[in-house]
């Protein structure tokens, strides 16, 4: 029983090795063939090497026992010169293997990151809403370095296997000064790479800064408080271009320094293996005095050697493996998570001339709640029409499901009279400037900021400063001398800038007037707004929302005076729906809210 249980573990870590092998053998081809060459090739040929040394040292040993007396001085030569060549050879080798697995390695790592960028940025929200996903990809990217360390070790395992079998095969066939002169000739490479590690370490805290900047960037790519904004805007291209850029540059700085230092090494490391043809040259002269006896004992003791590391370092590297495939498995697990909304749609759409709401109802996913029960209504071109309604009544849910964040549990949302499915979600979006009351700005700087919310068009200076007069915001060009350029907040920079909640809200606001020609959407805009700002941009507003379908979200119903049209939700359902004034007389829930804060405010002005 106990032999039945140890011979299926067997053939299972046989095939865990395989399935493991193959899958990150493939993905290193696919993203360096040149690398994986270099590296597998390298690993193969380093046992053969080993062999060919202490084949030749043999075939010197034999010789001179044999050719006591009738020496031939050239060929001795010959022989030696040949072990130089391979020792040359072996150190070549052992600098590109090194080269080769830091820069594939690094090349690995940021796939596999990059990977996980580009499935976050695309994931359904809701998949953000879920404990599980977050669980998922946070240990997803724990073992993000799956890859470069499955491969290190199917690499070694492969070498390991080959140079037991040469070993095998072939085998079925000391002295102070010597020690000292080694260590002696091995330390100049020691002291190099000491300077090279050095070097790295201090080129690694100079671009720390940057490297902030790129886990800044997967953070807005993993984190929900930007979903929206990028999923609307569509930024995701620039961040994505503005990771690849910054990674690039910082990958260069560091291959320059560690291809000096495979340069600089190879000559160093080469150092020992003279000294070892030295030596070798010095015993053989030795034997040949009759100081020493034939030494088989060489060839013998090099194979047994070979032996031995190649079966330790092959068991360590199987270990490994199977160790590995569980992590791999959980990293391939997160790509199990697919879309529920398909981007199926073929029609693009080019204008809103309607926005139809046909017996809508929905539950967010894990809820069991109704966010939004039958509601109908329909919305014309020019309209301006406010969401009003007590929290949690499902005003923010309306603007949601029309952008198709999340799919209607039942009923029909229709834009123009069309299903919104059957429109491009890029083209549907991008018809939507949208101020969400949690909307927030990006750590860049403020150019950077408008571009993220507008990347089809060219950065224009001009329409931004046109969108901070709308906002009342053009003063923020005034608060760093740095201008359009400056940061807006000090995580990168000490000179960046520190807004207040208004400031940032007007920031915001701006961002989303810099898209023209849509449909604007504003949920809370004035929450942090002080009144004088208010009136302003109210003021502003009455213009650029003329003639434009318009929709307000706003607790303050002041701030509803550009609407013409009000929509009263109460726990997810619609119970009022028509022109202020008409909701006023008809004295029911509208008008209930209207009184409360107009007693509010007599009594704040009276006070
Ligand atoms: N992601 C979500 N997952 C589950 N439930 C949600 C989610 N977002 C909102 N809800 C729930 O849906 C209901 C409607 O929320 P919604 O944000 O649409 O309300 P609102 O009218 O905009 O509220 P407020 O005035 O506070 O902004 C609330 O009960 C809320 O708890």
């Amino acid at each position: 029983m106990l032999k039945k249980i140890k011979v299926s573990k067997f053939v299972k870590n046989i095939k865990d090795f395989i399935e493991v092998f193959s899958w990150c053998v493939k993905l290193s081809w696919k993203v360096s063939h040149l690398y994986t060459i270099l590296r597998v090739s390298a690993e193969l040929l380093n046992p053969l090497l080993n062999i060919a040394a202490v084949f030749v040292s043999r075939q010197i040993i034999n010789y001179i026992s044999a050719s006591i007396g009738n020496f031939n001085t050239r060929y001795i030569y010959n022989l030696l010169f040949l072990m130089a060549l391979i020792a040359l050879l072996k150190v070549i080798m052992i600098k590109v293997q090194i080269y080769s697995r830091i820069v594939h390695s690094e090349q690995l790592d940021q796939w596999m990151t990059r990977n996980m960028i580009e499935f976050s940025f695309d994931v359904d929200l809701a998949y953000l809403d879920n404990p599980n996903y977050q669980d998922k990809i946070t240990s997803a990217m724990r073992d993000g370095s799956i890859l470069v360390q499955a491969l290190g070790s199917s690499i070694s395992a492969i070498s390991a296997i080959m140079s037991f079998l040469i070993a095998f095969v072939i085998l079925s066939n000391e002295n102070i000064i010597y020690a000292l002169i080694m260590t002696m000739a091995a330390l100049p490479s020691g002291i190099a790479l000491r300077y090279y590690t050095e070097s790295l370490y201090g080129l690694s805290l100079g671009q720390i800064s940057n490297r902030r900047k790129l886990s800044y960037i997967q953070q807005i790519a993993f984190n929900r408080d930007f979903s929206q904004d990028v999923r609307l805007f569509q930024s995701s291209k620039i961040l994505k271009d503005s990771y690849d850029n910054l990674w690039g540059k910082l990958f260069s700085q560091r291959k320059k320094i560690l291809k000096n230092r495979s340069r600089i090494t190879l000559i160093l490391d080469f150092l020992p293996e003279v000294v070892l043809v030295i030596i070798s040259g010095h015993i053989i002269f030795n034997i040949v005095n009759g100081k020493l006896v034939i030494g088989d004992y060489i060839f013998l003791s090099g194979l047994l050697g070979q032996l031995w590391h190649s079966t330790s370092s092959f068991i360590s590297s199987s270990m490994e493996i199977v160790e590995n495939k569980l992590r791999m498995n959980n990293y391939k697990s997160l790509f199990k998570y697919t879309n529920k909304i398909e981007d199926n749609g073929i029609l693009e759409l080019k204008i809103v001339d309607s926005i139809t709401f046909k017996n809508v109802s929905f539950v967010y996913p894990l809820s069991e709640k109704y966010a939004l029960k039958d509601i109908s209504f329909h919305i014309k071109n020019s309209e301006h029409v406010a969401f009003v309604g007590l929290n949690g009544s499902g005003k923010s849910t309306i603007i949601k499901l029309l952008l198709r964040f999340y799919e209607p549990t039942s009923g029909e949302i229709l834009i123009n009279g069309i299903n919104i499915s059957s429109y491009t979600i890029t083209s549907l979006r991008r018809n939507f400037s949208v101020y969400f009351q949690d909307m927030n700005n990006f750590a860049f700087t403020i150019k950077e900021n408008f571009h993220l919310t507008n990347p089809d068009v060219l950065i224009n200076d001009e329409d931004i400063i046109e969108a901070l007069e709308k906002s009342d915001f053009i003063e923020i060009l005034n608060l760093n001398e740095a201008g359009l350029d400056a940061y807006i907040s000090k995580f990168f920079t000490p000179n960046g800038l520190i807004l207040s909640g208004g400031q940032t809200q007007k920031l915001a606001l701006a961002r989303v007037l810099y898209r023209k020609d849509t449909i604007l959407i504003l949920d809370e805009v004035s929450s942090n707004l002080d009144p004088r700002a208010e009136h302003e941009i109210f003021n502003k507003l009455e213009d650029i929302t003329e003639n434009r379908l318009t929709l307000f979200i706003s607790h303050r119903l002041s701030n509803l005076s550009l609407a013409d049209r009000v929509i009263v939700l109460e726990d997810g359902n619609v119970i009022e729906d028509g022109k202020p004034e008409q909701l006023l007389k008809d004295n029911k829930r509208y008008a209930e809210l209207f009184r409360y804060q107009q007693k509010k405010y007599m009594v704040e002005g009276e006070a």
